[in-house]
């Protein structure tokens, strides 16, 4: 690999800044949320959205509560131009939200720009021009003087347009595109420079937005540049300081985060983290990681399913399985240790919440390997464990619970998670519930020739002890009339069948009501000693009496299957 064709970027600062504070600071309330789908998401897309894929994606952002929206370029394209004067001029830019254009620091494309906008109640314009070394010699051909002087030569020109805007409450946002890799003293000037021109006051902030056009470094050194830019801004609280960060490093989304512990007000970014190459900052990332800190993110995403449809569609891209929050499998364990502590975990939320008589939204989420509880996004727990080859006892268990009711003693999870690990060693694919359910069913509850056959029964409660009067059939077809007794009913069928000459000993019972398209039935579990060996057994019917004595029958013939 050619790596000495590759310098090393930025990084200056980082030797000069000894007394950098963002590393102490932690994230404690969401920042100005800004969304760019609808411009930078947009402009990398091989098919550019419609109207109706943009309105689709506008309302959405509405709904989940974004007020920054950067609605397009409108200078650039015809489709661009017409979605904003579809907004304007239909009236579906709600009172809270501000809509923002982008502008390239160009006469002609700011004064299209300001026809865009006409009769807008509120809007941004957000003027752009590159300011680093490379985009100034290779781009534009310029000195720095000279970028310095075309970006205010547009501000201004934007100025100028403002004043002459009646009814729009107007506000400006600057980006110096490729922030990261222009000098600091240098992009600090220009910005001072234009926030100066456009007069900015606390009560009429301007937007100063700090892109990683390209990502070249790891956040650290972003991090320290926003810092630096942060604490030497002239009319700092006068200045909403805002980060752009792309993902070229795929590092974006820590990029995001320390630069807000380094200052920044606000940041820009896109839902699922479309945009140029390999993308915008992930806002959904960015909000959902303050979530799962117990800090409001300030943005609805209790329905992320219908979220990422409306992204995918607009966007006509997937977001992979793997995405942050939003992935098919992102709340999904197909490993058994993983599913077993899953399992545990939801089982101690339900605990607490029973214990404190409450419900189990209202307890501290702690659940092993869910950083958060899929139902807050709209997920739902039967997608959380899935099981394969690699699943144990705990994941299989668990899948019969949640999809079927069934709660299945832990010696009978360890027999039947053996059998299925065989079917899906075999198959090399998942297994759905039905599977699962279909393979315990063939194991305890469907036996093709019978050993034994409970045929009627008839019990007699005593004071202490129970008498059972069976009558079953065995494998050949005989049958037999069978009398015992004992403290329980299946110690006393587990006398009759002493009686009818089977030594069975039944050394552990449980069961427990199942509700379900059936009606309300009972399930039970046996565990019986045959000959010397333990052998599990279950049964499903309508009263708890006939299913324990159909559980140790079970077993009985599992000893023959
Ligand atoms: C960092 C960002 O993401 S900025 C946003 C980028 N977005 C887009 O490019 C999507 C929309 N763009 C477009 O549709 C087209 O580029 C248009 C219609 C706006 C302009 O098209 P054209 O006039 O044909 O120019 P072209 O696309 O070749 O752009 C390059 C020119 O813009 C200049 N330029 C690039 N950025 C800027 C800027 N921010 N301000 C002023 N000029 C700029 C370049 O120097 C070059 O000028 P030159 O032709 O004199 O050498
Ligand atoms: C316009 C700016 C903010 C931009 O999209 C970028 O630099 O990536």
């Amino acid at each position: 690999m050619p790596f000495q064709r590759y310098q090393r970027s930025g990084g200056r600062l980082l030797h000069e800044l000894t007394d950098r504070t963002w590393p102490t600071k932690s994230l404690v309330r969401a920042p100005i949320w800004a969304s760019v789908d609808l411009r930078d998401g947009n402009q990398a897309l091989s098919s550019p959205m419609d109207i109706e894929r943009k309105s689709r994606m506008f309302e959405l952002l509405v709904r989940m509560g974004f007020k920054d929206i950067e609605v397009g370029y409108p200078s650039a394209s015809d489709a661009d131009f017409s979605f904003l004067r579809t907004l304007i001029e239909q009236d579906r830019i709600p009172d809270d939200v501000t809509i923002s254009v982008f502008t390239p620091a160009k006469p002609e494309l700011i004064d299209r720009t300001f026809e865009a906008i006409e009769g807008a109640d509120r809007a941004m314009v957000h003027l752009c021009n590159a300011t680093a070394c490379l985009w100034r010699e290779v781009v534009f051909g310029m000195s720095a003087d000279e970028v310095q002087q075309m970006a205010l030569r547009s501000a201004e020109h934007i100025a100028r347009r403002a004043d002459a805007v009646k009814g729009t409450e107007l506000r400006f946002e600057y980006s110096p595109e490729t922030f990261n890799v222009t000098e600091p003293e240098f992009v600090l000037q220009v910005s001072n420079a234009v926030t100066t021109l456009w007069d900015a006051s606390p009560d009429r902030p301007v937007t100063l937005n700090l892109p990683t056009t390209v990502e070249t470094d790891s956040p650290n050194v972003f991090a320290d540049q926003v810092e630096w830019m942060h604490r030497n801004l002239e009319r700092r609280d006068a200045v909403i300081l805002s980060v752009h960060p792309h993902n070229d490093r795929g590092t974006a989304v820590a990029s995001a985060e320390l630069a807000v512990m380094a200052g920044a007000d606000r940041i820009e970014g896109t839902l699922f983290g479309n945009g140029e190459r390999t993308g915008n900052v992930c806002l959904a990332t960015l909000a959902l990681n303050l979530f799962s800190q117990g800090v409001d993110p300030q943005l609805d995403f209790s329905d992320i399913d219908e979220i990422r449809s409306t992204v995918e569609f607009a966007n006509q891209l997937s977001v992979p399985p793997r995405h942050p929050y939003g992935g098919d499998l992102v709340y999904t364990a197909f490993s058994g240790t993983h599913q077993d502590a899953i399992a545990k975990g939801l089982a101690a939320v339900e605990r607490q919440a029973a214990e404190a008589g409450t419900s189990t939204t209202e307890v501290p989420w702690d659940v092993p390997y869910l950083p958060i509880d899929p139902k807050d996004v709209g997920r739902t727990y039967e997608s959380v464990v899935r099981v394969n080859s690699q699943s144990g006892k705990g994941g299989v268990a668990h899948v019969l619970k949640s999809a079927y009711g069934l709660d299945l003693p832990r010696g009978m999870r360890v027999e039947l998670a053996r059998r299925v690990q065989q079917v899906a060693d075999g198959d090399g694919v998942e297994l759905t519930s039905r599977e699962l359910r279909a393979i315990f069913a063939q194991m305890y509850l469907e036996f093709e020739r019978p050993a034994l056959l409970l045929k009627e029964f008839r019990l007699t409660e005593g004071k202490d002890t129970v008498a059972v009067e069976a009558l079953v059939v065995d494998g050949d077809g005989r049958e037999q009339r069978l009398t015992g007794a004992g403290p329980d009913v299946s110690a006393a069928y587990a006398d009759a069948l002493g009686d009818g000459g089977l030594s069975v000993e039944v050394t552990e019972v449980s069961g427990h009501v199942l509700q379900d398209s059936l009606g309300t039935r009972y399930a039970a579990y046996a565990r019986i000693v045959l000959d010397g060996e333990p052998r599990y057994g279950a049964a499903i019917t309508g009263d708890a009496e006939s299913a324990r004595l159909g559980a140790v029958t079970s077993a009985v013939n599992r000893a023959h299957a």
